[in-house]
């Protein structure tokens, strides 16, 4: 019942989509089936962290949680890597709900699990042409149609990440097979490796707005919302915030 864990940190914002803004504390876990071009959490997929994979229980990683956080947070974002690759994660759902504290989770809907169903918010964020990563749309719409027959829609959003025109056609693909879902549009880092902030938040608010220009012009986008990283425009590329 453990599960490969390779950060816990906290407490900061939710940098992204649906709950962006909210205070949170964040586990990322290991492992991921994709291996997007310009993934910003390599490494917990490319080998370059491995050491530092610890396997716990949910019981271990509510301690952990608590030992760093305090009582200074009551909401917990579930990361990856893929957490969707986890069976075992409604354990800790289930834990961390009898305490009172709410959980969001962010996975690229390429698995379904049944514990989706127990996420307060569930984002489901389809990899773009950019990513070189291809979406199997019956795994999609099978997740979609599990998560509508248990009533879930409100607790679940769709993302976008965005770099170029062919992403932005890509998404509103996504956008058109699945109406019902509140959508959410995230300029794409191209520099995820870089360690001049100051470069790196000029970046981020000159793709922002490249973003806003595109979705303001269009019909089809009157009901999307157009969110930057925050944490990218405030921490950068740093790591564990
Ligand atoms: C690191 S992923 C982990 C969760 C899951 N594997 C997924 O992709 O949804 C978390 C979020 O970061 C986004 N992301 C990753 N690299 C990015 C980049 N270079 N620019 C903008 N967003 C990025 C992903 O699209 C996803 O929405
Ligand atoms: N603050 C903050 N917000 C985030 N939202 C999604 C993140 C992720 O890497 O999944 C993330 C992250 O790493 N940090
Ligand atoms: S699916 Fe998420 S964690 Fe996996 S490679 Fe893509 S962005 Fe990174
Ligand atoms: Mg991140």
């Amino acid at each position: 019942m453990k599960l490969p864990v390779l950060e816990i940190f906290g407490p900061t914002i939710q940098g992204e989509g649906m709950m962006a803004g909210k205070k949170t504390m964040f586990v990322r876990t290991a492992g991921c089936d994709y291996s997007c071009a310009w993934c910003d959490s390599a490494f917990t997929w490319d080998g370059s962290a491995k050491e530092e994979i610890i396997q716990m229980s949910p019981e271990e990683v509510v301690n952990e949680l608590e030992r760093i956080g305090q009582s200074a947070f009551s909401h917990v974002t579930i990361s990856g890597g893929n957490p969707g690759l986890l069976k075992n994660m409604g354990a800790l759902i289930s834990l961390l709900h009898s305490k009172g504290i709410e959980v969001g989770l962010e996975t690229q809907g390429s698995r379904y699990q049944d514990w989706f169903c127990e996420v307060d918010q569930l984002t489901l964020s389809p990899k773009p042409p950019s990513s070189k990563m291809d979406t199997n749309w019956d795994t999609l719409d099978l997740i979609v149609n599990e998560l509508v027959t248990h009533k879930r829609i409100h607790h679940t959003s769709l993302k976008v990440v965005i770099f170029n025109e062919e992403d932005l056609a890509y998404a509103k693909t996504v956008h058109q097979r699945y109406p019902q879902f509140s959508f959410y549009l995230q300029p794409g880092n191209d520099d995820v490796l870089s360690t001049d902030d100051t470069k790196i938040k000029l970046r981020l608010l000159e793709c922002y707005e490249w973003l806003i220009d595109q979705v303001v012009q269009e019909k089809e986008w009157n009901d999307v919302t157009v969110l930057p990283q925050l944490h990218a425009l405030v921490w950068g590329n740093k790591r564990g915030v």
